[in-house]
């Protein structure tokens, strides 16, 4: 009983996390994680901070080094096969979105959503499909908002409706939480507004836990913030009470003046 109910709540469960890439040459240290269905969180940290080595740890790409006692549980479980785990968790990194600009480029939107299913890059001969997951990609396309665009090909795609398709690609499986690996890069202001409102939009669906270095991105719904500094976990807790100029000062080694208008935190100053 007592792990169904850590099974629906944890997504993320993390204790005394140590990894390396390279013996005796630390890039994480003591990464304590808890994340819970019911909020959203921004993993927020400068360039080298640790936060593409933390999404490696999640996706089970890189593993804790076991020289440390630790705890690394994804829905309240120590082992999850690559497969289960992309069902339960879609993770779109920008690494996930050049790849399809070159290896899936003469795919259409619409297969790039179909391909959730069997998590390839593109559709091939021996994949089967139901009615029932045809219809289901026409939905995903038009919560998405590129309904219209289904037949367009990858190559002819701007950076903005790619990466809505790769997301598109992992609500196929109607995932309890979707990371999002700095999901801005490469679009313009206005794109980017509209991306920002998009994954507002999302996060009614499923939990969001948005990686990034910029603080503008920090919608209203995002409930949590974790701070990556130093190679580890700086700060993490309520929004409300780790976003503050204090801590990304610290975070980012430079001067900054915080403010917060209408819900979305700004950058006022930077002195070095
Ligand atoms: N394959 C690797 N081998 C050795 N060291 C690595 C490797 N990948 C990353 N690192 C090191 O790990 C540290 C954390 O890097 P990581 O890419 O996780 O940071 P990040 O916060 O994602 O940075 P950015 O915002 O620039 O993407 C850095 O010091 C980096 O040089």
């Amino acid at each position: 009983m007592e792990k169904d109910k850590d099974f629906l709540k944890n997504i993320i469960d993390f204790e005394n996390i140590h990894i390396n890439y390279e013996v005796g040459q630390p890039v994480l240290e003591n990464i304590n994680l808890k994340i819970n269905t019911d909020e959203h969180w921004a993993i927020l940290g400068a360039n080298g901070s640790g936060k593409s080595t933390l999404i490696k740890l999640i996706s089970n790409d890189l593993h804790p080094n076991t020289g440390y006692p630790f705890r690394k549980k994804l829905f309240g479980e120590d082992r999850w096969s690559l497969f289960e785990i992309r069902k339960r968790l879609g993770i779109i990194t920008n690494d996930l979105h050049n790849h399809f600009g070159i290896h899936g480029k003469f795919e259409t939107a619409y297969e790039v959503v179909l391909s959730g299913y069997y998590s390839s890059i593109g559709i091939y001969k021996y994949h089967d499909f139901t009615k029932e997951q045809h219809e289901k990609v026409l939905e995903v396309l038009e919560f998405l908002e590129i309904l219209e665009i289904k037949d367009k090909k990858v190559h002819q795609m701007s950076t903005g409706q790619l990466r809505r398709c790769i997301i598109g690609r992992a609500l196929i499986h109607d995932p309890k939480a979707l990371i999002l690996d700095e999901p801005t890069v490469g679009l313009d202001i206005k794109a980017q507004d509209s991306f920002i409102k998009f994954i507002q939009k999302l996060s009614r669906k499923t939990t969001i836990i948005l990686v990034t270095h910029h603080i503008e991105e920090i919608f209203q719904e995002i409930t949590h913030v974790a701070l990556m500094h130093n190679k580890t976990i700086f700060k993490q807790g309520k929004k409300n009470e780790i976003l503050n100029s204090k801590n990304l000062s610290k975070i980012f080694d430079i001067k900054i003046d915080l403010q917060k208008e209408n819900n979305r935190y700004y950058i006022k100053s930077i002195n070095n």
